[in-house]
């Protein structure tokens, strides 16, 4: 069979990884497919060397990758928006398929790309874009097609996994690591889209549309990032048997979606709760299958390629078939999406983590669990550390069973107006079954 030849435009961490793996695992693949998966061009500012390039034709101008003739499938690995958008669209204009692990491409603008690709006829493949190597597109656009899901969460991003891991078990400076994850190709290029949730986000927004039918809805999803999170409440979560990850959440439920990044408390005894360093974990629950769970490495360069080559396999193998052979972009026909809303992070019901600084003396625990009880907000678990050093003040940790958010909302700003609290309340929401 004719082979299937392929354009990178790229060359960066994920580019070279994909350029690599081809080579090296050539036979393999071939093997596995019945032709051959050839790199033809690779557009890049500046070659890599990492990659031997010799044979291949490169091209500083990625969009000559975009409009060349011998080209069958373009792999967009340049990331960002504009130009990314830019090179996909024409890419689908010359009837190309599109393999891209840019999650901000398709989260933002995945709904008119792939309006533009079915009107095409062509697909736009996109594994890689979400937790890196762990293969969840396909788990739950193929493997969990049968079942009605509700619920997932995860951890959907390395660089901030790697941190709070690095920050909780040895005691590391935020900075430093984030800087090791630049080094090791973890990060995105501008890597507060990482420590601040909005990577997770977009990832999160896709996961939603494929397991629940409804549109990519990136604008709505509520984002709260890491950086806030201290080694102090890192401690005190640990005392209390919780461990504070960077959760993705989305839930199906019947007033609309919820779609949400936070820090997160996770009680040590989840298996969620132990997934360390750069790896990811996504739970999905359909009502079919019951509970599920996958894991993997979600950054890297091999590791995510490993995803990118995947979509390449995946299309090599229905390359001469209908579109229609292949599963819809966002694992719904597109008239069987429905356009649910997302509901606002005031309307979620979750429990919390509440740290406060308070004056030591008899009265003030009373009033505390008053202002609480007052709105039907019971207390899992108190704790209460006195300040070193004859200081008068003491920080009181509570952590709460399940309360609508805008019903915390208002609890807070009663605890802040007392006069025995100093500062501002910190919370971290906690998930008790996930
Ligand atoms: N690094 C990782 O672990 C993962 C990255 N991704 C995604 O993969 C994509 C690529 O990421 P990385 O490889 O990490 O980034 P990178 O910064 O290492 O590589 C991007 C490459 O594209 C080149 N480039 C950018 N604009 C260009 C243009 N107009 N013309 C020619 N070359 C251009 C850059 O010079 C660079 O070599 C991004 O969308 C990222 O979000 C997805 C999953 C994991
Ligand atoms: N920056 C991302 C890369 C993979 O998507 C991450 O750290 O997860
Ligand atoms: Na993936």
């Amino acid at each position: 069979m004719k082979p299937v030849s392929v354009g990178i435009c790229g060359l960066g961490t994920v580019g070279s990884g994909t350029f690599n793996i081809l080579k090296r695992n050539a036979e393999k693949i071939s093997g596995r497919i019945g032709r051959d998966i050839v790199v033809t061009q690779v557009g890049a500012r500046r070659d890599n060397p990492a990659c031997d390039l010799t044979g291949v034709d490169v091209t500083r101008d990625i969009f000559d990758v975009a409009k060349n003739p011998n080209v069958d499938v373009v792999v967009e690995l340049i990331g960002g928006y504009d130009v990314a958008k830019e090179l996909v669209l024409t890419a689908i204009e010359h009837g190309k398929h599109v393999v891209t692990a840019n999650k901000a491409l398709i989260a933002v603008h995945g709904n008119e790309i792939f309006a533009a690709a079915e009107k095409k006829g062509v697909t736009v493949a996109y594994e890689s874009a979400v937790a890196g190597g762990i293969p969840i597109i396909k788990a739950i656009r193929e493997g969990l097609a049968a079942n009605d899901i509700d619920h997932l969460s995860g951890i959907i991003n390395g660089t901030g996994n790697f941190i709070l891991t690095e920050m909780s078990q040895k005691g590391r400076d935020f900075g430093d690591v984030l800087k090791e994850a630049q080094e090791l190709g973890y990060a995105e290029a501008d890597p507060t889209f990482d420590v601040e949730g909005i990577d997770a986000a977009h990832k999160l927004t896709i996961l939603a549309s494929i397991a629940f039918g409804v549109p990519l809805q990136f604008e709505k999803a509520y984002t709260e990032g890491i950086s806030k999170v201290t080694p102090q409440d890192v401690k005190f979560a640990d005392e209390l048997g919780y461990r504070i990850k960077h959760l993705g959440i989305a839930k199906l439920t019947q007033d609309g979606v919820e779609l949400r990044v936070h820090p997160t408390l996770i009680h040590e005894s989840q298996l969620i709760a132990k997934v360390d360093g750069v790896m990811n974990a996504v739970a999905v629950h359909g009502d079919a299958v019951g509970d599920t769970m996958y894991y993997g490495p979600g950054a890297g360069s091999e590791p995510t390629a490993s995803a990118v080559i995947a979509d390449l396999v995946d299309l090599a193998r229905t390359f001469d078939a209908d579109s229609n052979a292949r599963p819809a972009h966002l694992g719904f026909q597109p008239e069987s999406i429905n356009n649910i809303g997302v509901l606002p992070v005031e309307e979620i019901e979750t429990s919390y983590y509440l740290r406060m600084e308070v004056q030591d003396h008899a009265g003030v625990m009373a009033k505390l669990t008053q202002i609480l009880s007052d709105r039907g907000i019971s207390i899992e678990a108190m704790m209460q550390k006195e300040a070193k050093g004859g200081s008068s003040n003491a920080t009181v940790v509570l952590l709460t069973h399940e309360v609508k958010e805008k019903v915390m909302n208002e609890a807070i700003t009663e605890i802040e107006a007392f006069d025995d609290v100093s500062g501002s309340v910190t919370r971290i929401r906690a998930e008790h079954s996930e």
